[in-house]
Parts: C-alpha cells; structure tokens; sequence
C-alpha cells in the first residue's frame, strides 16, 4: 500500500505526489517498444517476399500507430498528483493582500450560447470567495448582441441580491440557473422568483431578436447604447464597451462592494482578421490592462460556470508561492461537463485529454493550455518574462486598483481605442505577446509556445470540480468540434514551431513528444481508415493479410493488440472511470478517426493550398427536447444528413458482411479460421463496435435514426468497395 498524501506541513501551500507505477510504466514502454520493433521488421520481410502491393497500406498504417504510440510515452513516464491548501493561503496572505484578478469570460453566438446561461456563468465568477474589491469580470461578446448586453444590464441588478445571497447560505454552486434548476436550497423562493423573472425578459428579447424601450428600467445611459444598435452585424460594428458594475460605486444590498463588470464587444469590419477567440482574448487583455490591470487573469468559455467559489485561493497556491512564482506562466484546472450521460456514450469526458495526459505532462513543465479555467500570470501574457509576481505577502505599489473610476471619459476612451480593428496592425499580439494567432487551438498554441519560451504550467484537479460546462450532446456536433481541433493541431505542426523540431529544442525531448503526439492527432486517420476497410475487404475475398494462428508471429500481433488496449483500460480505471465508459471511448476513438481527422486533416490540407479557409464554428450548448431526451437514454443521435455517417454507415456494412462472410466460410472450411483468424477477428470487433450504427441504419424508428439515403448511401459505398475488392483481390 502507498499512500499518496503525506500530511502537510502547516506552511505548506501544495504537495507533489508522483505516480507509484511510473516505473514499471517506463519498463513497459521500452518492452513494447521492443515488440514494435519486431514487427516491423516482420512487415519489411513480408513486403519483400510479397509480389503484391498489399502489405504496403498496412506497413504504412502499423508505422503510423507505431509513431502515434512512441509521441504519447512521455505522458505516462512521470505522472504527478498535486493538492493544495488554500487555508494554508490565508494564513500566510492577509485576505486584504490578495492579488487583484480580472475573469474573461468569452461568447459568440446568442444563439447558440443562451445570454442566459453566459450570464449565469459570470454570477458565478462574481460570486467567487474572494475580496470583491480586486475582482472585475469582462465579458467578451464576439456575437455583437444588444440582448447579451441586455443580459448583463439585467445581471448587474440581480447581482446585488445573489451575492449576499450565496454568502449568507454558504452556496457552492453559485450559478444560479445551476442552483435553481437543482433540488438544493430551503428559502429561495424570491431569489428563484426574481431570477426566473428576469430569464423571462432575456428570453422574450432573444426571441424577438432585440431590446425594447420596456424591457429597459436602466439607467439613461444606459439606454443609450441600446441607440447604438443600428446596421449592426456581428461582422461589421463599432467596439462597444459598457462598464456595468464599478467596485469602487456599486454596493450590493447588504452594502458591500460589488466586483466590477464590464461588457466588450470589440470593433469588428469584414476587411480586418479578427482570430476568433484568440483575438477576443487579446482585446480583453488590452481592454483590461487600460482599467484595472490585475495580475492574475483567468479565462472562462461562456458556459464554463464556478463549481467552487475557492479555486482562486487554489490557483494562488501556486502562483504566489515565491519558489515558483518566478517562471509560472498558469495554473490550469480541467475541464468537467455537466449531465453527461450514464456512460459518456460520445466520450464527451475527454478523461486523456483532460485529466490522464494532463497530469502526465504536469510531471514534466506542465499541462497543455485548455483554453478554459485558466489562471494566468499575465505577465506571461505580456510577452516579457522579467518581473515576477510580487512575491507572498508583500505589497507591491504597482499593483492595480483603478485610479479614479472607470467610467472617466479618459478611460474609455483609451479602452476603445484599443478594442478597434486596427489596434494590433503591425505589433506582437498574437506573435510574441498574448494568444498567438494562427491556429484553431489557440489555447493549445499558447501554451506551447509559452512552455517553449521556459515558461511553466500547474495542473490544478481538486476533488471537487472547480469548473463545470457543456460538452456536445449530439454526434454530429462531437465529431465537429474534434475535427476542428485536428485541423488546430495540424496548423501548429506544419508551423514554424514544429513540436518535433522547435520544441524539443526550446521546451524538451518529453515535452516536444506531447505536444507532438497533439499536434499530428489528425494522423489517426491513416491507420484507421486502413483497418477499418483493407481486412475486411481481404478476408471476404480470402486473402490472408496477418500470421496465421499456427505460425509464431500471431502471437507478436495478439501481444501488440492486447497490451495496448489493456494499458489503455487500466489508465482509464485508475483515473475514476468505468468499464462502459471506457468501452464508448475506445468506440468514439475509432469513430473520430474515419471522420473528424480524415475530414479535418482533408480540410487542412485544403486550406493549406489556398482552397478553403478554416473557420471557428461555435459548438451549441442548447439542445432540443427531444433529442435530449434520447441523449438521457443513451442513444446515439444519427438524424442528420452528416457527410459523417456516410463514412461510418460504409464502414459498419463492409465489415459486417466480410464477418459474416467470413464466419459462413469458416464453418464450411475448417483451415479458414487458422489462416483467417485475425482478419476475422478484426471485422468482428469493428461490428461489435458498430452495433448502435445498425440499430439506427435498419431498426430505430425515433428522430435519431440515420436518415433514409444516407443508409441507401452507405449501402451502395459498400457494395462500391466489394467490387474494388474483386479486381484488387482476384484479378
Ligand atoms: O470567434 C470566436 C469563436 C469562439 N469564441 C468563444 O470560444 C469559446 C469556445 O468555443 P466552443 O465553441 O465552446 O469550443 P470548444 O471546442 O468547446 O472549446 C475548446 O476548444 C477551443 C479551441 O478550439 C478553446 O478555445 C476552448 O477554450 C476549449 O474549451 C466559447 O466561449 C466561444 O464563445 C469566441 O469568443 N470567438
Ligand atoms: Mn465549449
């Protein structure tokens, strides 16, 4: 037995815990790799012996897999676990002494991200435990909508009750569309009255698509901008910052400060590049820096709510600790989603993403950067790395604390200014300074490049999720937003900063692995669509791709197959999952690969020749009943016409037939299933995997059934590849 926590000294601000079985991990990497090794030299001798090209697609696909799995070893070699104390915190920084900390919390789209819910996000952050004078919250709105400000008009006055509120009653869950839509709470029938009323306008704005003069108990000025929203499109508009709440002026109604609250919708024009979020995220850094300045920057998606008020004194742990305060440029908690289904049937919970890599990386120089739930040291932020954070306890004069108030005519002024368009046109930002432009995963990016620059990381995983948001509930929009990061990841390894080259050099060998094994994600593509269709199509035309059962190198492939899963289960077991669970995720694993990275890796290449331009499509965080409903229940949603499907329809009916093909010709010749047996068993496990694919091509009835021709469409791919098969196999 070992036990992973040992008693922390009174002053201690966090401990360190390296996986116990990282050892034998590095043993077993340097086994399998052996076992690699050995079939490859397997396939080189069979190519040469072959007079066919057909071992030439699997050799391609087994170096694939063989460099996927080589890049993905570091994340298992020195695994840590990291606690905090953040009581320790107060006891060592007088709560007054708390660094400054200004929250970005970005959205984009009303309509695909509620102004509710990104409103209930930011109550949540506004809420946090901590000093309300040092805490400002912008709000970045790419979608450039009156009804979000709306919202936050709204929110402003709420906030002045659902403060006090969440102190006096000790809330944790301090979104209130989380809190009332729970069970919890005695007393809370006028919070829930006011709060549901206020939904109801938001609501009935959103519906309508704008704000009326009787929706508006504001105040003039702010009456005011709503004038503003004429010809706006989310396109083409004028920066619009509005300061809603000011913590030095507004009190809540127990009269005590209020944090600051401020709306930004930066300048947009069709002619200028914006970089999406990216470039969001800059803009509040400018924007931020011209008011309040705080030290410490945490970044939020619209839907990524507080689960627990204490996580900045968490971060603090870290980022105040004079041992490391120096080079830490953030301390990341990972992203947690709510109402996930029983068993994740999307793999929606990303646990190696999120969790299991993260803290592999975290033994290293630290986690990749998850865009979300993010405390930065914005010094990093700034592109320099000379002054660290002021370090514990001491009180530094250039710390913020907005002199005069925000809304001076001589602030905003200056803050507009540096919202425009044209702000950033032959500076730094997004080269050297901020988030760096140029990929779809500019979180990924940036803290690569960050960690290139000898920058740190932190991987914060308290027991209690600090942050909760949406992950996509429907097939179709999961696999859309993996593609997006294929092409993200593939735009950072066709860069200049290739992770293989420039990381290793600048950042290390174990750290340029990871970010490497990121990077090539859409290369998953090649093995898979390589199994999911050349042995099958072989076994239905009897052509023997693999070692037959009686010669010795079976067992080389048994070995590779099975160790591979099993390590793959048991890191998934240990880090809280389940045997379900895993099982969807080594489903929706294959499933990405024939379609998010072959789609995104096609896609990237396009742009890459000036075909195509890649595009931010926002994910939805809003459902329809009826499709939520079958969500609940467990059922894969395939009721739309996806160029996705068809590629996992055509899959699941080739290898369905060469199983039962196979398995028919089998019974008939008994050698068949010594000579076959891998090829058999391959179909047979992607059938199985393939199950709920039949289920809604020829048996569901619902709404979430595949839809008619994309089954006829399916069909006819397959019967398409069994005819190619024929002249590749006999003729
Ligand atoms: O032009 C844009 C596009 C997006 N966003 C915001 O970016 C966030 C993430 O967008 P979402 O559609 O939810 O993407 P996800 O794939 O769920 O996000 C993951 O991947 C993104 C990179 O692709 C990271 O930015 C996110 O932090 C990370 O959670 C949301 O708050 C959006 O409002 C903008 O502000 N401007
Ligand atoms: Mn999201």
């Amino acid at each position: 037995m070992t036990t992973l926590f040992t008693k922390p000294k009174p002053s201690t601000l966090h401990t360190l815990t390296v996986d116990p079985l990282a050892p034998y991990n590095r043993v077993y990497s340097l086994l399998y790799s052996l076992g690699i090794l050995a079939l490859l030299y397997h396939h080189c001798t069979t190519f040469l012996a072959s007079p066919s090209f057909l071992p030439l697609p699997l050799l391609l696909a087994d170096l694939v897999l063989a460099f996927m799995w080589g890049l993905g070893q570091p994340f298992r070699w020195r695994s840590v676990r990291r606690r905090e104390f953040p009581d320790s915190l107060i006891d060592m920084v007088a709560r007054k002494n708390l660094p400054a900390l200004d929250v970005f919390i970005c959205t984009a789209d009303p309509h695909k991200e509620p102004p509710m819910s990104v409103v209930s996000t930011a109550l949540s952050v506004m809420a946090f435990d901590y000093p309300t004078d040092r805490l400002s919250v912008y709000v970045s709105d790419d979608g450039g909508s009156e009804v979000t400000l709306f919202a936050f008009v709204e929110a402003a006055m709420f906030a002045r009750y659902w403060l006090p509120f969440c102190r006096e009653n000790g809330l944790k869950e301090r979104s209130p569309e989380v809190y009332f839509s729970s069970s919890i709470g005695g007393n809370s029938d006028k919070m829930k009255l006011m709060y549901r009323a206020m939904k109801e306008k938001v609501e009935g704005a959103l519906q309508r698509g704008y704000v009326t003069g009787n929706d508006l108990i504001a105040t003039p000025k702010e009456t005011e901008i709503f004038k503003k929203w004429k010809g706006f499109t989310c396109h083409d508009h004028p920066s619009i910052i509005q300061v809603l709440l000011e913590s030095s002026k507004d009190t809540d109604i127990t009269g005590n400060a209020l944090p600051n609250l401020i709306y930004v919708s930066r300048e947009k024009n069709i002619n200028s590049p914006h970089h999406f979020k990216a470039g969001a995220l800059n803009t509040l850094i400018r924007v931020s820096s011209v008011m309040t300045n705080a030290p410490v920057v945490l970044t939020l998606d619209c839907d990524m709510y507080s689960n627990d008020p204490q996580s900045p004194l968490r971060a603090l742990c870290y980022l105040l600790d004079p041992a490391m305060a120096s080079n830490l440029a953030y301390v990341q908690f990972p992203q947690h989603f709510q109402g996930l289904n029983k068993n994740d049937i999307y793999g929606g919970e990303l646990k190696r993403q999120f969790r299991i890599n993260s803290r592999g990386l975290d033994g290293f120089s630290g986690p990749d950067n998850m865009g979300s739930n993010c405390f930065f040291n914005r010094q990093a932020l700034r592109g320099s790395h000379s002054s660290p954070l002021a370090p514990l306890g001491s009180h530094d004069e250039s710390e913020p604390r907005a002199c005069g108030s925000l809304r001076l005519d001589s602030v905003l002024k200056r803050a507009h200014e540096v919202a425009s368009c044209n702000y950033e046109v032959g500076t730094k930002w997004g080269s050297t300074i901020g988030f760096r432009y140029g990929s779809l995963v500019e979180d990924f990016h940036t803290g690569y490049r960050l960690h290139c620059e000898g920058w740190k990381s932190i991987f914060c995983d308290p027991e209690r999720p600090a942050f909760v948001g949406e992950a996509p509930k429907n097939l179709d929009d999961a696999l859309g937003q993996i593609k997006r990061w294929c092409i993200g990841n593939l735009e950072v390894a066709i860069s200049k900063h290739n992770p293989l080259t420039f990381g290793i050099r600048n950042a290390s060998l174990p750290v340029g692995l990871c970010y490497a094994h990121y990077a090539y994600w859409g290369l998953w593509c090649i093995p898979l669509t390589i199994y999911a269709f050349l042995p099958p199509l072989a076994l239905i035309y009897r052509k023997r791709l693999f070692p037959e059962v009686s010669d010795p190198w079976f067992y080389l492939y048994a070995y590779l197959f099975l160790a591979a899963y099993l390590t793959d289960l048991m890191d998934f077991l240990r880090s809280k999952g389940t045997i379900h669970r895993w099982w969807n995720d080594q489903r929706i694993w294959m499933a990405r690969g024939l379609t998010s990275c072959l789609f995104g890796t096609i896609q990237f290449a396009l742009n890459h020749v000036g075909i195509s331009t890649p595009r931010f499509n926002v994910t939805s965080k809003v459902m329809e009943e009826e499709q939520s409903e079958r969500y609940d229940k467990g059922m894969l949603d395939f009721g739309v016409a996806s160029p996705f499907f068809m590629i996992l329809g055509t899959s699941a009916v080739v290898n369905l037939s060469s199983f039962v093909m196979g398995i028919a010709r089998a019974m008939r010749i008994e050698e068949v299933f010594n000579e076959m047996l891998v090829q058999l068993f391959l179909s047979g496990f992607v059938a199985a995997n393939c199950l709920p694919i039949y289920e809604a091509m020829f048996l569901r009835k619902d709404g979430g059934k595949m839809p008619g021709n994309i089954t006829l469409i399916s069909i006819l791919a397959a019967g398409f590849l069994h005819l190619i098969g024929c002249f590749m196999f006999i003729i």
